[in-house]
């Protein structure tokens, strides 16, 4: 293993294997910290479910990663987290690389969560989704991560005792020697964070091709894109062609999704025009959640004698708001993931072995319900999310989407792909 990658959500950590993969890095990612063996791969990502736990926990969930992958070879080692920068003021984005850049004796590290292809761009250290700023774009109303400052100088400023700057686009655009000036600048002034301003792929790969001398790097999947070309120039890996196609897996499908966003929310209409589809009802879940769960079972089971179908909490955030008025934000979160992980299981247990499933949090709680280890990483479905096939048996096929990702078709897309 070359590169070492700590995920801090389970879709994250898919589109992360995604970039690598696609960029000729054969890339395994793991579901928490390997128990047996290490993967044979140039990089492993390790999927945590850190984003949205206490920021100490978070710290202690990398830490243990880092610990692993540093000890099976890993030369650099690359903190994902997500493009849209979801975070609260206690953490956990600065907290974690604070604690990644002491556990490898570093002083500096770099935070560019940009994703251009996904219209996640940042320009003086300010993330715009499309052409809206983060703070006016649809993730100002994030179930559990709502992002209202746009400025990630500030917002990484609120989660770290240290000094964050910027390397601004005017820097950037002058290409890689250039912005490793910038960072020695920066690390001499005792900056410890800088943002990096990028707007296109060509920034990525400059930031990328001046980052190869960092212990840590921060960000998004998008900066990944110029580190594959680092190890090849230095000939610690082979050239590789990017994914090769998975093995089929047939069977019924079914998506479940616990997303809120509102890229899924137009997914979930334009499935459920043309599929059966069913609504899960918190407050129904919460009165009775045995009872609740074991309903959407039997009739899933019906359905998909028919064909695919869809099971789903996603709202729109007037009734998300409400949902949270009434059981807190937290609980109100677990309960939903934890009724829709129980019916992944139960409907394993009836045979279904495609799963695309939407939202990270949702991901990681079906993910690690099924007891999958390590996800096989195939073509890509959508920008940022690829067609997976869990190692072991049984073996899922797996597609794990971010919130904001994927066009409106993407479930039948998917299930296609996978099928
Ligand atoms: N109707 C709802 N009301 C309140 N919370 C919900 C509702 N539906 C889903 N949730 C919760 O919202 C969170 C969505 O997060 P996540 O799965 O990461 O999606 P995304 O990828 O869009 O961020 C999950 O914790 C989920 O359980
Ligand atoms: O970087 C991204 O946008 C994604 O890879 C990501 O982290 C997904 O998070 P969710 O939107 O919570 O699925």
């Amino acid at each position: 293993m070359i590169l070492g990658c700590i995920a801090d959500d389970f879709t994250g950590a898919t589109d992360l294997a995604n970039t690598l993969t696609r960029r000729g890095m054969h890339t395994v990612q793991t579901i928490g910290i390997p128990q047996g063996a290490a993967p044979e791969a140039d990089a492993v990502v390790v999927a945590l479910k850190s984003r949205t736990v206490p920021a100490a926990e978070a710290v202690a969930q990398s830490l243990a990663a880092c610990r692993w992958l540093k000890s099976h070879g890993a030369r650099q080692i690359f903190f994902k987290y997500c493009s849209t920068f979801d975070s609260t003021d206690a953490g956990n984005i600065g907290p974690v690389a604070d604690a990644l850049l002491d556990a490898l004796g570093a002083g500096f590290t770099i935070a560019c969560p940009a994703f251009p292809e996904n219209g996640r761009s940042i320009y003086l250290g300010h993330l715009f989704v499309g052409g809206e700023l983060l703070s006016d774009s649809p993730m100002k109303n994030h179930p559990l991560t709502p992002m209202r400052d746009a400025s990630l100088v500030r917002v990484l400023g609120r989660q770290t005792p240290h000094k964050v700057g910027l390397v601004p686009y005017r820097t950037v655009k002058q290409g890689a020697p250039a912005i490793a000036e910038a960072y020695a600048s920066l690390a001499a002034q005792g900056i410890r964070h800088a943002i990096v301003d990028a707007l296109e792929d060509r920034d990525l790969e400059h930031i990328g091709a001046a980052s190869s001398a960092l212990p840590l790097i921060t960000g998004g999947s998008g900066v990944a894109i110029g580190l594959p070309q680092n190890y090849l120039t230095a000939r610690l890996i082979p050239r590789r062609e990017g994914a090769a196609a998975l093995d089929k897996v047939g069977g019924p499908g079914i998506v479940l999704s616990g997303s809120c966003s509102a890229a899924t929310l137009g997914q979930v209409e334009r499935f459920a025009a043309t599929h059966p589809a069913r609504a899960i009802d918190p407050a129904a879940l919460a009165a009775d959640p045995e009872a609740t769960v074991r309903d959407l079972l039997a009739w899933a089971t019906a359905a998909l004698k028919q064909g695919p179908a869809l099971i789903y909490a996603s709202a729109p955030p007037d009734k998300v708001a409400a949902v949270q008025a009434q059981f807190g934000r937290d609980r109100a979160g677990a309960m939903i993931e934890q009724a829709i992980a129980r019916l992944a299981q139960g409907l394993a247990a009836d045979g279904v072995r495609r799963f695309v499933i939407a939202g990270g949090e949702t991901s990681g709680a079906v993910v690690s319900a099924l007891k999958v280890e390590a996800l096989e990483i195939g073509p890509q479905i959508a920008p940022g999310v690829p067609a997976c096939l869990a190692h072991g048996a049984p073996r899922y096929a797996l597609a794990l989407k971010s919130g904001n990702f994927g066009g409106p078709d993407f479930f039948g897309q998917a299930l296609e792909a996978l099928a």
